[in-house]
């Protein structure tokens, strides 16, 4: 018995632009029915990588195929109408001059007899039923949104490309727009790549994510997975804001403003930086100088004092500034509590949430 081959396989994909390297041998494979989210920062090659996909650029080295079949590779090239590829863009292009039921009928078949039973049924599924008579112009964005979505899908493509699909849209709107879409995705059973420089938004919308920087694939795997194993440091900062503590190994311990920190496997002088997210630091009251004994789990509490604090709704941001040494930390706590600069507190790491990295140069 063969394995089903995953619905899309990308091999080995390298685009070079002018001598440079902008997608480096980036691999990646998504089965039918599952999101995959293309994260990184701005320029890391992630639409260079979709358009070769789609096959509207040609990589200068690697595979792409399709149900297991071969669709491109740089002699062979299957044209973008043939690859059974969706493509949906942050602009949604929509055809202005056509209706909204021509928009969604656009890419399938004049002859088909179901044409408009399929555009009546994807009206129906993106609540835009009593629409198709309208123009884009007179849609709001996130209907135009849902009318790029529906004729993405009209023609039941076997991959969806989406590059940026929701940042056109107002802020608020967005997730709920993300949710009815994914909702879609998967009733649908297309597999989806998705460009997003937004870790919440691949975190919300994604069974897997790449991590892209300066076009390489730097990890992958569930959100859980991404968000709580970072591979680096660069990583762990990608999905929420950091605090590091440098140090050096002595004896596979690194001595830190909160105690020794286990720091095995690494060499006797390796510089380190333990990393820490704003909401894994405990936080305690001063009595009279004193702050709560040290813990296995905790280690040993460190005396700051408030920099700034500042109410953000559900949460306060506070800045402390270690008394140890004078550098800064930041912490999260619940919006309940926004104390004065100056007052004298006590921090502590939630060892267990930490991650100990070998510094990079
Ligand atoms: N046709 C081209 N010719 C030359 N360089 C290009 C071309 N297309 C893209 N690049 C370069 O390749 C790099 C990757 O671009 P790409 O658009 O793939 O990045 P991205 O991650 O999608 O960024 P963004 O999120 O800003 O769209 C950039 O440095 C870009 O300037």
């Amino acid at each position: 018995m063969t394995a089903t081959p995953p619905r899309l396989e990308v091999q080995n994909l390298t685009r070079v632009y002018d001598g440079k390297t902008v997608v480096d041998d980036v691999s990646l494979t998504i089965g039918a029915g599952q999101v995959t989210c293309l994260l990184g920062p701005s320029g890391c090659g992630k639409s260079t990588t979709l358009r070769m996909i789609a096959g509207v650029d040609m990589q200068d080295r690697g595979r792409i195929l399709v149900d297991g079949a071969l669709v491109c590779d740089t002699v062979f090239r299957v044209p973008p109408e043939r690859r059974s590829i969706g493509l949906m863009f942050q602009d949604f292009a929509l055809f202005p001059h056509l209706s909204v039921a021509e928009n969604i009928a656009f890419g399938l078949p004049r002859r088909d007899g179901a044409r408009m039973a399929r555009v009546d049924e994807l009206l129906e599924r993106v609540a835009l039923a009593g629409f198709g008579a309208k123009y884009p112009h007179e849609l709001s964005g996130g209907e135009q949104q849902r009318v790029a979505l529906a004729r993405a899908l009209a023609p039941r493509p076997r991959i969806l490309l989406m590059d940026e699909p929701f940042s056109g849209l107002d802020e608020r709107l967005r997730d709920g727009i993300r949710d009815d879409t994914l909702a879609l995705l998967k009733e649908e059973g297309t597999a989806v790549l998705l460009v997003t420089h937004e870790p919440h938004e691949a975190m919300r919308m994604a069974d897997e994510i790449a991590l892209m920087r300066a076009g390489r694939i730097v990890q992958q795997g569930a959100p859980y997975n991404l968000y709580n194993a970072p591979v680096d440091r660069a990583a762990a900062a990608f999905f929420s804001d950091v605090n590091i503590l440098e140090g050096r190994v002595q004896g596979a311990l690194t001595q830190t403003p909160f105690g020794e920190f286990l720091t095995p496997g690494l060499a006797d002088g390796t510089e380190v930086e333990i990393v820490i997210r704003p909401q894994h630091l405990k936080i305690d009251f001063d009595r009279a100088g004193k702050g709560p004994l040290p813990t296995a789990a905790e280690g040993t509490p460190a005396r700051a004092e408030v920099a700034r604090a500042r109410f953000m709704g559900r949460e306060s941001l506070v800045e402390f500034r270690l008394c140890h040494d004078g550098r800064m930390i930041r912490a999260t706590v619940p919006a309940v509590f926004l104390p004065r600069p100056g007052t004298p507190m006590w921090l502590m790491l939630r060892r267990d949430r930490c991650f100990v990295f070998p510094k990079v140069a």
